[in-house]
């Protein structure tokens, strides 16, 4: 880490996709050992540091590269270019779609993603029944995964984001789900977390409302590069002009 008051660098970042090219399956099946592969990239040089206990939100239209930067910051990716430190902070992304092992229970899944977490099995032995307690999805907690409303799915992810308590916390537009009273809840937890000086977040979200309230500084990607950085009363209002 450069400066010691952050808690993620990102230099220069670039993320690209490789995709196979379109072509008829009949010169799929002759060319099958030169398929040709297309190449797409989604983050285009990208730098920012957010300091330890601070709240970060990133705006940006639909494409912009908003996932696939959280998904490259929580390790999930890694860069094709430059360099993502996150020092020796735990990190955990809350996003829908990712994550759960289908086949296997909700309870099973905790210690699956605890352990991915870089938490020891003692320590999520202390927590469990409180993460359980949390998710309120009662006797699914020990049915597979696969047998979830998308709701319980995104209960059961947050409550273990939220109970284990990693130092830094990537949201992907997820304080919108559930019902209405677990949304209030999560919301109100989600705060609390926020609220925890040592504790840095990462926020995706349409909202300007929440962003406005929980952050420090905003993000706008574009197209997969910065188009503006800066506090919420900078970019915010110019940013619901260019989108309106
Ligand atoms: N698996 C993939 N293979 C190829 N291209 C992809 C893949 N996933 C995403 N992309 C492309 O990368 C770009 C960035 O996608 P990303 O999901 O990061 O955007 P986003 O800003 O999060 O969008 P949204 O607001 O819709 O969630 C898009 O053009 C998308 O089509």
């Amino acid at each position: 880490m450069e400066n010691k008051n952050n808690a993620i660098e990102v230099k220069d970042l670039k993320i690209r996709y490789r995709c196979l090219r379109k072509m008829s399956i009949k010169r799929s099946i002759k060319h099958v050992f030169k398929m040709q592969k297309e190449v797409f990239e989604a983050v285009k040089g990208v730098s920012f540091d957010v300091p330890r206990g601070e709240i970060m939100g990133i705006v940006g239209k639909n494409g912009s590269g908003k996932s696939t930067m959280l998904r490259a910051i929580a390790g999930i990716f890694s860069p094709d270019v430059g360099t993502i430190d996150v020092g020796d902070n735990t990190v955990s992304l809350l996003s829908i779609g990712v994550g759960f092992q289908k086949q296997v229970t909700g309870r099973e899944n905790i210690y699956l993603s605890g352990m991915l977490l870089g938490f020891s099995e003692e320590h999520i032995n202390n927590k469990i029944d409180e993460i359980i307690e949390f998710a309120e999805i009662g006797d699914f907690i020990d049915r597979p995964v696969k047998t979830y409303s998308s709701g319980m799915h995104s209960k059961l992810a947050f409550s273990i984001t939220a109970i284990l308590e990693t130092d830094i916390i990537l949201i992907d537009e997820v304080l919108s789900v559930g019902d209405a009273k677990f949304k209030k809840k999560s919301y109100n937890k989600m705060k609390e977390l926020i609220m925890n000086k040592d504790r840095t977040v990462i926020i995706v979200s349409h909202s300007s409302e929440t962003l406005e309230e929980l952050c420090n500084s905003i993000l706008w990607l574009h197209e997969g590069k910065v188009k503006m950085l800066g506090t919420p009363q900078e970019v915010l209002p110019v940013y619901e002009e260019f989108m309106s």
